[in-house]
């Protein structure tokens, strides 16, 4: 593993409770993470600690086999070799683009590389340049850019020195929502050419899924899911994943059945791949516990022909779907993401089926 977090608790003085609590994860070389959760779960604290701008109270943090944070050990930042891009660019107003980008090659970033002449200097620029797609503008200043052009010269000056490990801080949040995928999925793409490691915070979950190789899910100190995006949706391990990933509702489940052969039996139907609930189960789920069932917006269908009716109560254009709100007899609501050519008035009773692929279930708490 490149970046190591072993066990790293993070304790802000005077504070209360820690912001940060026995977090561990790992990237391999060239591997880009994201860190999601929400407002004051401890992700930005993360990300300074392992820049060296805070100091982890226990655990250690290693770079590349170096250890970076540990027992007696603590390299200060400027001699870690870790790029930041954080989310108002920081860009020197008066600098034009090719000295913004070249600044971190003089002083003491300078033997990062070897960039001690002009004319290597200009040529590392060059490349960057090139690297985010803004070759010819280096004569430009910041002001004369749009944001997102001005986020792609932070992201070409952090990586100029060569870096060995590339933090971002929200590093889109100060862009128009439109803008913000596509520069993610660019981002991903600017990343992964210059093959640095890499590790975002975030708390949209569309970004960190359009960057991150692994993405963690980060809730009251604690890093609740380490996992690939697929991993995090389809086979969230907490219920704070499940809620948090993706739009969904809980509804009442029972187990049926015997060992062996055990189906989920939901207001909408029976669910039958349930082989992985029991697996974290370890079997011990006996005939009739009651369970919580995430249904998320894709694994209810709509379907005229379905005899199981549900009522609109809300509904919201995306584009090429509607996400209604639906409500079953008896008052359970659910959410339905339907292709927008089934345009139903609120008030009105659409077929819907289930079409789960992966059955998400928590034993329901006692109480
Ligand atoms: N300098 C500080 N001094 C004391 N407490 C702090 C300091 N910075 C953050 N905290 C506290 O530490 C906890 C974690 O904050 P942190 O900023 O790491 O969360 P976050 O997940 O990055 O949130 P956000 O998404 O809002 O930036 C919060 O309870 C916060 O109030």
């Amino acid at each position: 593993m490149f970046l190591q977090v072993d066990q790293v608790s993070i304790s802000y003085p005077r504070a209360v409770a820690p912001a940060v609590q026995a977090v561990s994860f790992a990237l391999r070389p060239g591997e880009l993470g994201a860190l999601i959760g929400p407002s004051g779960s401890g992700k930005t604290t993360l990300l300074r600690a392992i820049a060296g701008l805070e100091q982890a109270h226990a655990g250690r943090i290693l770079l590349d086999g170096q250890l970076l944070d540990g027992p007696g050990v603590r390299i200060a930042a400027e001699q870690r070799r870790i790029g930041m891009v954080f989310q108002d660019f920081a860009l020197f107003p008066h600098l034009d683009i090719e000295a913004n980008i070249g600044f971190g090659l003089h002083g003491d970033h300078r033997d990062y590389g070897n960039y001690g002449n002009k004319q290597q200097r200009r040529r590392r620029v060059q490349d960057m340049l090139e690297l985010v797609g803004l070759d010819g503008m280096q004569g430009k200043f910041p002001h004369q850019l749009s944001g997102g052009q001005q986020q792609r010269v932070a992201l070409a000056r952090a990586l100029a020195p060569q870096p060995r490990l590339l933090l971002l801080d929200e590093p889109f949040s100060s862009l128009d929502v439109e803008l913000r995928e596509r520069l993610a999925e660019d981002v991903r793409r600017i990343l992964k050419q210059a093959g640095i490691t890499a590790l975002m915070v975030t708390h949209d979950q569309m970004e960190a899924f359009a960057v991150g190789d692994v993405v963690g899910v980060m809730q009251k100190s604690r890093l609740e899911q380490w996992d690939q995006p697929y991993a995090l949706y389809h086979r969230p391990a907490t219920r704070f994943v499940a809620d948090f990933i993706g739009h969904g509702m809980f509804v009442p489940g029972a187990l049926v059945g015997a060992a062996g052969d055990m189906a989920m039996e939901t207001p909408l139907g029976r669910l039958h791949d349930v082989s992985r609930i029991m697996e974290t189960l370890q079997s011990s789920a006996t005939h009739g516990a009651p369970f919580d069932v995430l249904l998320r917006s894709d694994d209810i269908v709509h379907d005229d022909l379905s005899p199981l009716k549900a009522r609109i109560v809300r509904k919201s254009f995306r584009g090429a779907d509607f996400l209604y709100t639906l409500q079953l007899d008896g008052g359970l609501e659910l959410l339905s993401l339907v292709p927008s050519h089934h345009d139903h008035a609120i008030g009105e009773s659409i077929g819907i089926r289930l079409d789960v692929n992966h059955v998400v279930a928590f034993p329901r708490a006692a109480g």
